[in-house]
């Protein structure tokens, strides 16, 4: 497979691409959504393999829940592009105009980035958003998907294509390195000449590798160790469901919630209640350990006492990791020392305590009253997102269409000179 090849044939693409206009991009997405559609069955036979191969090769649950497709899932995948079917062009669009005194009118009017790279995770249904959300936003892409998922990714992007060429737009915009050999990867980062940005979504490794030998500017789709604080005056009836929600909804993705602070006025009531409405999903805890040798949980099988490094993990499972803290301050300071900056919340009915957990937790997405589960492109009304970014440059959170684009400055004036 010839890397640079792939690489060229994606920036010729790409020119074109930020003239072309709306209905043309948005006549590709809806020829996508309805082969989705209308193609289950090939789509979940080669799903089927992939998982098969999955299970042999020792998956654990928690990846063989990323890697399948199932038919309401595919159905989603359709509604999410429908969605952004829906969304503005934000080619084009124009944003902070204002006319000097000399007369100099300017304005900042958005382009794409160019030609995006993105290596992700083995979830098929990534390998379409994050193409719909490319062409949407007038970039061509090469996609690298996590090897266990090459069967389904296969059929998906034959899809795509299909769906590109019956709308008149050049499948090269949308490469795929089918391959799952990593040294292609590296080829890929070196690819400065044709690539305007690279997008890894992963595991600390991923990030790391790509830091270390990227020459194209990167920005991480990060690793969620996310944490819900249990103020004092929080409504501990409510909270309930809304832990639960984190925690159960779907334990196996970035959002879910790995870390409960729970206030210490709190710990002796909330903590058993907060074991006994979870176990029944088979959610098992590590709990702060000062606090079980004083506590009845210290013999419930679900629970062990927590080691320090368990504040650190990203569980992708149902695994939830229960500290005692002395207040909002001490919440602050453990979520500065554990969070990875992904989706941090606060249970509180106190508008104070609110406010300072905003201002002062530095993740990507802050929360008051609502679950982490919710960080994501579809929730926030994006229609999907190509990573959540993780970190400070130049967009953070869901990324989707306008994180897709730069801008240009247009100055117009009445030939005018510079005094
Ligand atoms: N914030 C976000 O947007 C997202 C965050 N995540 C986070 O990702 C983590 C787990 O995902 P997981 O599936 O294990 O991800 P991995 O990091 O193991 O794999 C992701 C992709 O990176 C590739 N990869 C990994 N390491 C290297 C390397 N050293 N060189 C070349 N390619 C590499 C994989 O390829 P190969 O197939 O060869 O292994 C795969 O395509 C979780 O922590 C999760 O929170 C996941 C998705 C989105
Ligand atoms: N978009 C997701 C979360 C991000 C994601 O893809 O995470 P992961 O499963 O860790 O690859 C969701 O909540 O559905």
């Amino acid at each position: 497979m010839d890397i640079k090849q792939i690489c060229q044939d994606a920036k010729q693409a790409s020119r074109g691409l930020a003239l072309l206009p709306a209905e043309q991009k948005n006549r590709a997405l809806e020829n996508l959504a309805d082969w989705l559609v209308s193609h289950i069955d090939p789509i979940t036979t080669a799903n089927q393999q992939d998982v098969a191969d999955g299970r042999e090769a020792g998956l654990t649950d928690a990846l063989i829940d990323r890697l399948t497709l199932t038919p309401a899932r595919i159905e989603g995948m359709a509604a999410d592009l429908r969605h952004v079917i829906s969304l503005s062009d934000p080619v084009g669009e124009v944003f902070e105009e204002e006319t000097l005194e000399n007369g100099l009118s300017l304005r900042k009017q958005r382009i794409p980035l160019g030609v995006l790279a993105v290596i992700y995770e083995s979830r098929p249904n990534v390998t379409v958003d994050v193409a719909a959300l490319a062409l949407k936003s007038g970039n061509a892409v090469i996609l690298r998907g996590g090897s266990e998922t090459i069967r389904s990714n296969r059929v998906l992007v034959g899809g795509i294509h299909q769906a590109l060429e019956a709308a008149g737009i050049s499948p090269d915009v949308v490469q795929f390195i089918d391959d799952p050999d990593r040294a292609l990867v590296n080829q890929l980062l070196k690819m400065h000449d044709f690539v305007d940005m690279l997008i890894p979504r992963g595991g600390v490794g991923l990030h790391r590798f790509c830091r270390e030998n990227s020459s194209i500017p990167v920005i991480t789709g990060g690793i969620g160790i996310c944490h819900l604080f249990v103020d004092e005056s929080a409504n501990l009836e409510k909270s309930l469901p809304l832990i639960r929600n984190a925690k159960i909804q779907r334990p196996t993705v970035c959002n879910s919630l790995d870390t409960v602070l729970v206030h210490r006025k709190l710990a002796a009531d909330f903590i058993p209640r907060l074991v006994d409405y979870l176990k029944k999903d088979g959610v098992t805890f590590r709990v702060d350990a000062d606090f079980l040798k004083d506590s009845n949980l210290a013999n419930d099988d679900s629970v062990q006492a927590a080691r320090p490094d368990d504040f650190d993990t990203e569980w992708l499972s149902l695994v939830l990791g229960i500290k005692v803290v002395d207040g909002l301050e001490a919440a602050l300071v453990h979520i500065a020392a554990h969070s990875t900056g992904h989706s941090d919340g606060i249970l509180t009915e106190n508008a104070e305590h609110a406010a300072r957990f905003t201002n002062e937790v530095d993740s990507a997405a802050v929360y008051v009253n609502a679950s982490t589960r919710f960080t994501d492109g579809s929730q926030f009304g994006l229609g999907a997102e190509v990573a959540i970014s993780t970190q400070r440059l130049h967009a953070r959170g869901p990324m989707a269409l306008r994180e897709l684009t730069t801008y240009k400055w247009v100055a117009q004036g009445d030939y005018l000179v510079r005094k």
